[in-house]
């Protein structure tokens, strides 16, 4: 096997003119094929920045990238920024052809010089991505999820080895958006492609990826994959960004029985037990908020607020006095 890495940045960088504190510092990276890495991060981390710079739409200022040891230019050095194999799809769909039926959407992707594999390969796609029962349909008679699916479809039915995602799903409501991050699994199980996608949404990159990319002001600050960071993030930033967690100082912690000589703890609402027998109940549930299966209560003593999961709809209400066992905590 090669040595060659698939995709490789070296000491790339991006300072936006006049904005020091903005785009991608100095920033080493490689990818692994075949599989979905998720770049997540705060609004204005550089996450866009970072796609930007991989896919060939922005110059770094310094450093390269390479994709199986080739070269990838920026639009100051090339004309017609990207390469063959890459196919980035955003939430905007307006390279679709709204008056169009979505096949014809689909296969305008292909060379007309081969009719027979241009039938095969839009029919494969809309079977990959379930999209048989629009075949026929104009564009502009779909849903905004159903476009975004169009626009997946147009990118993948080429074949590229490299799929990039940024915030696709933003404008797709939650069946949909679920429909959609499931096709995509089961098509980079299928045919290998590499995704590389941004996104804001937790659920989505932890059910969704394979490897993860943490970004805070425009530096990589943790990689692994995503059930090793959800149970052990190496600091509060991202265990902020993966959860709802409880985020207390020494002070808070001690309330809910946990002695620390650490700065922090970062406790998960999953990890909380709530106790009705005990000699002192002193948290409150403030609110209930009903999720179906299970509630998340929050709960208050003082100042502190905490967040807990009730796998019991119904038990608790507000008012009630509680006393809380945690189970299981981190600290920093
Ligand atoms: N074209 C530009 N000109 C000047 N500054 C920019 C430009 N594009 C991005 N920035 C700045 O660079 C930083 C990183 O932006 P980027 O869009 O990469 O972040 P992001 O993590 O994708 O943000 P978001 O989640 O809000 O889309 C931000 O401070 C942003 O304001």
């Amino acid at each position: 096997m090669s040595d060659t890495p698939f995709f490789q940045a070296i000491a790339v960088s991006k300072i936006y003119p006049g904005k020091q504190q903005s785009g991608l510092k100095k920033t080493d990276l490689s990818i692994e094929p075949g599989k979905i890495t998720a770049i997540i991060g705060e609004s204005g981390s550089g996450k866009s920045t970072l796609l930007k710079l991989l896919y060939g739409l922005l110059s770094p200022d310094e450093g390269k990238v390479y994709f199986k040891g080739e070269r990838i230019w920026g639009p100051e050095e090339k004309l017609i920024p990207g390469h063959d194999a890459m196919k980035m799809v955003t939430q905007h769909t307006d390279d679709l052809n709204l008056f169009a039926k979505v096949w014809d959407n689909i296969a305008a992707m292909l060379p007309a010089t081969d009719l027979k594999a241009k039938q095969e390969k839009t029919e494969r796609v809309l079977k990959q991505l379930n999209m048989f029962s629009m075949a026929d349909k104009r564009v502009a008679d779909l849903s905004g999820g159903e476009k975004q699916r169009v626009a997946i479809a147009r990118a993948i039915v080429t074949q590229p080895e490299v799929l990039f995602l940024d915030e696709p799903f933003n404008q797709v409501d939650t069946s949909f958006r679920e429909g959609l991050q499931h096709d995509i699994r089961q098509i980079v199980k299928e045919t290998g492609i590499t995704v590389i996608m941004v996104s804001h949404d937790p659920a989505e990159v932890l059910s969704m990826a394979d490897e993860l990319i943490v970004l805070n002001k425009g530096e990589i600050v943790e990689t692994g994959n995503p059930k090793t960071m959800y149970k052990h993030p190496q600091n509060l930033y991202t265990a902020k960004l993966l959860t709802n967690c409880n985020i207390f100082n020494a002070a808070e912690a001690h309330f809910s029985g946990i002695n620390t000589g650490a700065q922090y703890v970062v406790i998960y609402p999953e990890h909380v037990k709530i106790k009705l027998i005990a000699p002192a109940k002193n948290w409150v549930v403030k609110q209930v908020l009903f999720k179906g299966f299970y509630e998340e209560l929050i709960l208050q003593q003082g100042n502190t607020e905490m967040r807990v999961l009730s796998e019991e709809p119904g038990k608790h209400a507000e008012g009630e006095h509680v006393a809380v066992r945690v189970d299981k905590w981190l600290e920093y």
